[in-house]
């Protein structure tokens, strides 16, 4: 394997569910302290590649490799170390404190004894996060966006080298989903993490990510920066919808606004 690729890579992976081929011979890399987007339809096999990243589902056939070495060779709490998962509603749904969800995240590196070298961090992140005043509050007692900045909070605290997120956007609103990007820029800045999110805006994407991996019924159908991937075309081939792609006046990076059907 090219050591260009080396943070996470797979090669010739498939994956059925049942007769639905999720995923057809995917082959695909990121050089560590990379931010890919993973975007494309419904159904396309976004969460499936998500998921065999993350080492909770094993490919039927290829290989996932996270930093030079075979996923499944792992150990789980050995991969927990390097890879964290942010799911799009990231938290557990009731119970818990803010600042249990967050020592949570710590799991993976606290030591037989359930000692943590690093028995700080919880208290850095959540000031870090702004969640120091609500860390004794109870999870069902904050809003959603507030609830993913938890959820983000909890992934800081494992302290991974890649982050793996699906669709982390979904419930926030405009302020929320522009803080929660922002926020992710920052820790990627910061400690060099790579970065995977699977993410249905078009318009965030080509913001924040370095490069997109646009999948189509289980298939590549491209991989690219935001310029490369995001024309007209490809978005009516992709989506089936027309659309006019410009470019941000602040960035230039590539646009997208529907076109009504006549
Ligand atoms: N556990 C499962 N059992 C059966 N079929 C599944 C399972 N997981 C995924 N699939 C199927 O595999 C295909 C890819 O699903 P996947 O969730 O990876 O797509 P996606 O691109 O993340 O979709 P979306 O944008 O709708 O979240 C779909 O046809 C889906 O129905």
């Amino acid at each position: 394997m090219s050591t260009q690729f080396r943070a996470a890579s797979v090669s010739g992976v498939h994956k059925t569910f049942g007769r639905v081929q999720a995923l057809s011979d995917i082959n695909w890399g990121t050089a560590s302290g990379e931010w890919w987007g993973i975007v494309g339809p419904n159904g396309s096999g976004k969460s499936t590649l998500i998921r065999l990243l993350s080492g909770v589902d094993k490919p039927d056939a290829g290989i996932v490799h996270i930093q030079g070495r075979d996923a499944a060779a792992y150990r789980r709490k050995e991969l927990s170390r390097i890879v964290a998962v942010l799911q799009q509603e990231g938290v557990p749904p009731v119970g818990y404190t803010v600042r249990d969800v967050v020592e949570m995240g710590r799991y993976p590196h606290l030591d037989w004894a359930g000692k943590d070298a690093d028995a700080d961090i919880v208290e850095r992140v959540l000031d870090q996060l702004g969640l120091a005043p609500l860390a004794e509050r109870k999870l069902d007692e904050l809003s959603g966006g507030q609830r993913q900045r938890v959820a983000l909070a909890k992934v800081m605290a494992q302290d991974p080298q890649i982050l793996l997120l699906d669709e982390p956007t979904t419930y926030l609103d405009l302020h929320y989903q522009l803080q929660f990007m922002e926020m992710l820029a920052e820790w990627r800045a910061k400690a060099g993490i790579t970065i995977i999110a699977v993410l249905h805006d078009l318009n965030l994407a080509a913001q924040f990510c370095d490069s997109l991996l646009v999948l189509k019924n289980g298939r590549i159908e491209g991989a690219g920066t935001a310029a490369e991937m995001l024309t007209e075309d490809n978005i009516r081939r992709w989506f089936g919808v027309d659309s006019h792609v410009m470019p941000h006046p602040d960035s230039a990076v590539p646009q997208l606004m529907l076109k009504r059907r006549e």
